[in-house]
């Protein structure tokens, strides 16, 4: 039944579509309306597409003294019945009226009395786990623990998190449990902080979280957008699949490397440069750069216009600087006020040379227009105070020992040669917020793009005047006819032909560095350094975002210890905390062996419960043919993805020897992980999940950055059922004998 009426709407979809593509018009905003409606009928075509897999998955019927003593089912999309006054027939998961089927209990029904979980595959039922929750007929109240699922929901958890991972995250609606569904239908304002283990679900409930503020708060989220910001472009991709699949578009996925309009930042630096650049005070490293940048030279200078030498003392430049800079304008926009001082002054040079007497306002204004036309005064000012993009501050800053050493007069010399690099390199992922800082410094010199704005709105209005003027002239005999004169203007008419921008808000977000979001999700959030933070800041001043991490994996150098670090200086302590307590990937084999490691990296979390044992004790060999032994473990028959894990110092022999025995092995920067097997650094695997780990070589990890034992904490948490361990040197950990079954089934 709910797949017919899924078919009616694809159906009339359809129709529409073909009867909208067949709308021919000449006039340009019947067309752009035209478009608007095919982009509009595309996307919820492909809505469809994505809710045809598991359409429908869930089933209550509520108690029958309830309120509502009725049946509903729960689905990817909601379902009305158009020829029964459009009775819902199936909800939409984030409904307020689904949320019983999250977290009902037997302790506390919510009125349901039965929950049912309905797997499909295709269109047909392919399972059904019945729960009741109507404890008077079933158990004893007390034998319930109050946690989110009884028997019957463990079954379908459990399916989900047994089966094999593809490369590519699936979305978790038919098992959301109660601690994640709190955050994800948390209110939209403020600042939320999740707090989660490897595992815990924390990327699952971001996206999640994503759909449900797009469904309750379409209106302003769909204009404003919302940003989730991820570590990689790997992971991105991990994830971007979740989001249509859940029916939603209007999202804006980005890197810290894309946050900077018109750059993508993929360049490779060391982490200690990254951690330099991500230091606050390298706001005040700007400010100097551009002070630097306007010049004061020790010597006067000498310009010569129409043959005539004039003098600029260092004085009179320097007082042109302060005018400019006493402007409170932005450095690209003062330049307005150094020139005109510069003219200024130019101008009195002339007029004594003159004879100032001679001269009145006309004749002192003649001058001071010319002087400002002069090629020779214009590119004194130029050199003198350089209009600047923020690439340009940047790449000069970069390029040049000087440059870093007046900008940075505190760093030690060691620091600053982090910084150093050749122009032509491309820009890393810590430039971005660098980029977008010297951005707000700079300003923007916009004068040029105005003046081009105004010379199109003319071009409009000329036009528009010359088509009034012909149907003037057409009816021009007969003054009883209402011409178009009489209703409307050439600068209206041209209005009106103006084509309004149809793009997504996402769309024009990514263009748009002015672009405020109305909601921002940050994932990974514990990676991000303080340069990075100021950015996301600018770019939700309404502050609503939800910050999803875990400070224990903290990778970067110029991340984060704690959340208070991070929060304090843009909203004080007012901010939510919510903790995500449970492991749903790594099992209680492997996290056994991570949470020996958690203790010794000191951060103040608990470490998460596993939710089930795979059975698959981890196992480790020595040897000292490290690349040798991972090629012939990756070369194995296996069902599922396998992740061979590498410090970066063997990341080339390892790849090249696992490519060598899996030929369409994924290796290199950047990891196609639809490939079976993956050889990628821990960096690259934040995030992500195999069924099977390979880590090599664990002591090196360690060693390779200040914060190697996070690094460990993560390559551990990575598998879904088997981990393996090849090393040279002494473990770093202790892989005992297989641990006790400590979680019961029942605790999920
Ligand atoms: N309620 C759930 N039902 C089914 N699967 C779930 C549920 N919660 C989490 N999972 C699964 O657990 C795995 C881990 O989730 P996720 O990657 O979101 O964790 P994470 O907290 O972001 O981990 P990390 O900190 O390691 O990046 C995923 O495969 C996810 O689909």
């Amino acid at each position: 039944m709910l797949y017919a009426h899924l078919d009616q709407l694809r159906a009339d979809a359809d129709e529409r579509l073909a009867r909208t593509l067949r709308e021919v018009s000449s006039l340009p905003q019947a067309m752009s309306l035209r478009d608007a409606t095919v982009a509009e009928l595309s996307a919820q075509r492909a809505q469809y597409d994505a809710v045809e897999n598991g359409l429908c998955f869930g089933r209550l019927d509520f108690s029958r003294d309830a309120a509502a003593d009725t049946t509903i089912y729960i689905g990817r999309m909601g379902l009305f019945d158009r020829d029964n006054d459009y009775e819902p027939l199936q909800l939409d998961w984030r409904a307020p009226a689904a949320r019983p089927f999250y977290l009902a209990t037997a302790a506390s029904p919510q009125g349901v009395r039965r929950r049912r979980h309905i797997r499909t595959s295709m269109r047909k039922v392919t399972s059904i786990d019945d729960e009741n929750l109507d404890i008077s007929t079933t158990r004893d109240a007390a034998t319930d623990d109050g946690l989110a699922l009884g028997a019957a929901g463990e079954t379908a958890l459990l399916a989900a998190l047994n089966a094999t991972r593809q490369g590519v995250m699936r979305d978790i609606v038919e098992t959301i449990q109660a601690e994640q569904d709190e955050v994800i239908r948390s209110a939209l304002t403020g600042v939320l902080v999740v707090q989660g283990g490897p595992g815990t679900g924390k990327t699952a409930v971001a996206l999640h979280r994503a759909a449900f503020l797009l469904y309750t708060h379409r209106e302003l989220l769909a204009r404003r957008g919302v940003l989730i910001v991820g570590p990689n472009a790997t992971f991105l991709k991990y994830i971007g699949q979740v989001l249509p699949s859940l029916g939603e578009t209007g999202v804006l996925l980005q890197t810290v490397g894309d946050l900077f309009p018109g750059v993508t930042a993929t360049g490779l630096e060391s982490q200690e440069a990254a951690e330099v650049k991500g230091r606050v005070e390298m706001v005040e490293v700007l400010r100097r750069a551009v002070g630097d940048r306007q010049v004061v030279p020790e010597e006067p200078l000498v310009i010569e216009v129409e043959r005539v030498e004039m003098t600029l003392t260092p004085a009179e430049i320097a007082a042109a600087g302060d005018r400019a800079r006493r402007s409170g304008r932005l450095h690209n926009h003062a330049r307005e006020v150094f020139e005109r001082e510069i003219v200024e002054t130019l101008t009195r040079q002339e007029a004594q040379r003159l004879g100032a007497e001679f001269l009145d306002a006309c004749d002192l204004a003649d001058i001071r227009r010319e002087l400002a036309a002069d090629d020779e005064v214009r590119a004194a000012v130029a050199e003198l105070w350089p209009t600047l993009t923020p690439q340009r501050l940047l790449t000069d800053l970069y390029a040049d020992d000087d440059r870093l050493a007046a900008a940075m007069p505190e760093h030690p010399q060691a620091e600053r040669a982090l910084l150093r690099r050749a122009p032509e390199q491309p820009w890393t992922p810590a430039d971005a917020p660098l980029l977008d800082e010297a951005a707000e410094l700079l300003g923007v010199d916009d004068r040029a793009e105005r003046a081009r704005a105004a010379q199109r709105q003319r071009d409009a209005e000329n036009y528009a005047q010359g088509v009034l003027d012909i149907l003037q002239l057409e009816d021009e005999a007969d003054p009883d006819i209402l011409l178009a004169h009489d209703l409307i203007d050439a600068g209206r008419l041209a209005e009106r032909q103006e084509d309004t921008d149809h793009r997504t808000a996402a769309e024009r977000a990514a263009a748009d560095r002015d672009w405020t979001f109305g909601h921002v999700i940050v994932d990974e959030a514990q990676e991000l350094s303080a340069m990075a933070w100021r950015v996301l800041m600018r770019r939700c001043p309404a502050r609503s975002m939800t910050l999803v991490g875990d400070v224990a994996q903290t990778g970067a150098l110029a991340g984060a210890d704690a959340w208070a670090d991070v929060l304090t200086p843009y909203v004080a302590d007012r901010w939510r905390r919510a903790e995500l307590t449970v492991n749903y990937r790594t099992p209680a084999e492997i996290m056994a062996v991570a949470t020996e490691v958690l203790t010794r990296v000191g951060a103040p979390v608990e470490p998460p419960t596993s939710v089930r044992e795979s059975g698959h004790v981890p196992w480790s060999r020595r040897t000292t043919e490290l690349a040798a032994a991972a090629a012939g473990e990756a070369a194995r028959d296996r069902e599922g993805t396998l992740a061979v894990l590498v410090p970066q110092r063997l990341a080339d022999d390892v790849g090249a020897a696992v490519l060598g025995a899996v030929p369409d092995a994924a290796v290199g920067e950047r990891p196609d992980l639809e490939s079976r097997v993956a050889v990628l650094t821990v960096r690259q695997a934040k995030g992500l999940e195999f069924d099977e780990v390979l880590l090599v070589e664990p002591a090196a990890v360690v060693a390779e950055s200040a914060r190697g034992l996070n690094d460990l904490y993560v390559a551990l948490t990575r598998a879904t059922q088997r981990l393996g361990v090849l090393h040279t040197e002494d473990l770093p950990f202790e892989l005992g004998p297989s641990p006790q079954r400590t979680v019961q089934s029942t605790q999920v």
